[in-house]
């Protein structure tokens, strides 16, 4: 079953907890094979965990700090996002990796935190586009794979997504085989650093994944589903990319 996992990022007001219900009357009405989460940000999430009830939707933060409580002033710990209905966190975005200096051992700390909330974490990696035109695609990604991930992650449920970050926002994907390199690369240093299991982490894909090309995208071998920013706004567009899983 495909993991398909709504970004707001800093975006959603009030209102826009019709959207969520909209997608919750939707998902009740006809049913889908597939898992699907919303990440809206911290200031929404209790109030959507209301809205959402113990619907189809399963509702995530988008970070968390790595302590659970202290003189961390705006930070949102990952015991307050699991006490306000959060199930999933995102970690690892390249927005923080970027935007915020967060490293790779930073990473794995903030999934130490997550899975002592009991979240399940959405470990994020991907290349810039200067990485790939230098043909370090894989190597860059698998090494933040090898780093990102503790050993408390064996045997926990978690998810990974790949989103090279030349793809957010801007409209341009991957080519489809470039997508199955890079996520066959990914299981295979999943499977080195924490062994086989017994689970399977589902590897998602993000990075401009709209409605029409979601099925195809989706179709890739080792592809588990999708983190979705810009089209998980509006109900609509998100459901059109919930089915073509
Ligand atoms: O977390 C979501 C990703 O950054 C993808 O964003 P996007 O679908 O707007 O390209």
């Amino acid at each position: 079953m495909k993991l398909i996992v709504g970004n707001w990022k800093m975006n959603g007001l009030t209102p826009a907890l019709e959207e969520a219900g909209a997608l919750r009357q939707a998902l009740e009405a006809d049913p889908v094979n597939a898992r699907v989460g919303l990440c809206p940000p911290a200031t929404l999430i209790a109030q959507m965990a209301w809205k959402l009830g113990a619907g189809p939707v399963e509702l995530g933060g988008q970070d968390c700090h790595d302590k659970d409580s202290g003189a961390f002033t705006g930070s949102v710990s990952a015991p307050m996002l699991a006490d306000a209905g959060a199930r999933l966190v995102i970690l690892g975005h390249s927005e923080r990796r970027e935007g915020f200096g967060e490293t790779d051992a930073d990473v794995a700390a903030k999934v130490e935190a997550a899975l002592r909330a009991g979240l399940e974490p959405i470990v994020c990696v991907g290349e810039s586009l200067e990485t790939r035109e230098a043909g370090q695609a894989v190597a860059f990604v698998t090494a933040q794979v090898r780093a990102s991930l503790p050993d408390a992650l064996k045997d926990r449920p978690f998810a990974l997504a790949y989103e090279p970050i030349w793809a957010i926002g801007t409209g341009l994907t991957p080519t489809l085989d470039q997508i199955a390199e890079v996520h066959a690369a990914i299981r295979d240093a999943l499977v080195e650093r924490l062994g086989e299991g017994g689970r399977r982490p589902p590897i998602l894909y993000g990075g401009s994944m709209k409605p029409d090309n979601a099925a195809e995208i989706l179709a890739v071998p080792e592809v588990g589903g999708g983190l979705v920013g810009g089209a998980s706004l509006k109900a609509d567009d998100f459901i059109r990319i919930i089915r073509a899983a």
